[in-house]
């Protein structure tokens, strides 16, 4: 299995789409064009032995098509780990749309790609992911029923993103327990890149809790407004991963832990929302391993969203909802400590679970 990110120039010096590195047996990649709407989407299925490939819709100005196919690819993979560990029936897609979406998201092209997912037939269930928001949903449900995470008026479970991060805020506090010997946050220095969606949910949880919070982004207007609301500061300096903190919470885009930023990393434990934080998974796990930084597995953490859009397809409350993102403690914990005992990387451990379940999967659904 190899997800790494690859130079874009490099890209298309390898075969489209099955010889591309990311490209890991995904059962179905479909290319999805309007020119009315100005809609170019690809929906990747990465698979479906545990049941339909459900995952999220990005909106993305990618600088070109091989860096959305290599996102497309690795996210909708990303998806089949997470829904298999965290015990849904649930497969692995996910979907980019090419396109900035402040300035090109129109209600005509989401009920566009909307009839895309529809002519998958219930193979692919969407959900929202960056760039898009519950009132989204709500314009492609006017068309397919194959969509989760849209409005409670509607029927469904709303916004996903404050589940995710209460979510990630367990993974965290496990990932402490298991690092500094107690879940306590109290005084710890937290470093949030990304306060969007989920960062911002758990910036709450984090202040709540008296952690000594810093803030990164790329949106100024939203640092001042977070700084405002919760009293945290806001990085000045130019590295953060340079900076002295206990624990760095990834809340952005992924691959954030890469070849330029590993050795300078300071923090202690890394635990956040974003997807494949790791660049290259079995390299940059096995570095982490090495400087004894603890990696709560993005996969594993940022599972409290497919949980709440979960319980729209099977109906279980908001108490069970919780319930299972709770546990994402205690799955944290185990998972770390199976990785220290099997001196494996976390990353590691959690895919084994998690292929482990797939494969059982597999061999009954054949008998
Ligand atoms: N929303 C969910 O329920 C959910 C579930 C699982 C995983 N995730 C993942 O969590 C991450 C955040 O999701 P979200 O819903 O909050 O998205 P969002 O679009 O609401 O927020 C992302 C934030 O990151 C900022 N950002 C972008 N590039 C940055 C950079 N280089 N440095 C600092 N900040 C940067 C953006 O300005 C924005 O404020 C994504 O990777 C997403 O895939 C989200």
């Amino acid at each position: 299995m190899v997800t790494d990110v690859i130079n874009a120039n490099e890209l298309h010096k390898v075969d489209p789409v099955f010889g591309q590195l990311s490209f890991d047996n995904h059962e179905q990649v479909v290319f999805c064009n309007d020119k009315d709407t100005g809609l170019k989407a690809i929906i990747g299925i990465h698979n479906t032995v545990l049941g339909p490939a459900l995952g999220g819709t990005r909106m993305w100005n990618y600088s070109n098509e091989w860096e959305a196919l290599n996102d497309v690819l690795r996210l909708s993979r990303g998806m089949t780990f997470k829904s298999a560990i965290t015990g849904l029936n649930l497969g692995g897609g996910k979907a980019v749309i090419i396109g900035d979406a402040k300035t090109q998201k129109t209600p005509e092209l989401m009920k566009k790609f909307g009839e895309f997912v529809h002519s998958l037939s219930g193979r692919y269930i969407t959900a929202e992911d960056v760039g898009m928001q519950t009132s989204d949903m709500d314009l492609v449900r006017e068309v397919t029923p194959y969509v989760t995470g849209i409005s409670e008026s509607l029927g469904g479970a709303g916004n996903p993103s404050p589940i995710t991060a209460y979510g990630v805020f367990m993974g965290m506090k496990a990932a402490a327990k298991f690092k500094f010997g107690s879940d306590v946050l109290e005084d710890k220095t937290i470093f949030v890149q990304g306060i969007g969606n989920v960062g911002e949910a758990l910036v709450e949880h984090l202040v709540d809790e008296g952690a000594k919070v810093t803030i990164t982004d790329i949106n100024q207007e939203r640092l001042e407004a977070i700084r405002n609301k919760y009293g945290v500061t806001i990085y000045g300096g130019s590295d953060l991963y340079s900076e002295n903190m206990d624990i760095y919470a990834p809340c952005a885009l992924g691959a954030t832990i890469n070849d330029d930023t590993i050795y300078k990393l300071k923090a202690k434990v890394i635990a956040g929302a974003a997807n494949n934080q790791l660049a290259i998974e079995a390299k940059h796990g096995k570095i982490l391993q090495e400087r004894d930084i603890v990696y709560a597995p993005d996969f594993l953490i940022n599972a409290g969203g497919i949980i709440n859009v979960y319980a729209e397809l099977e109906g279980y409350d908001k108490k069970e909802i919780m319930r299972k993102t709770e546990n994402i403690y205690n799955t944290t914990l185990e998972i770390l400590t199976n990785a220290k005992t099997h001196n494996i990387t976390t990353n590691h451990a959690a895919l084994n679970i998690a292929q482990n379940r797939i494969d059982i999967r597999k061999k009954e659904n054949k008998r």
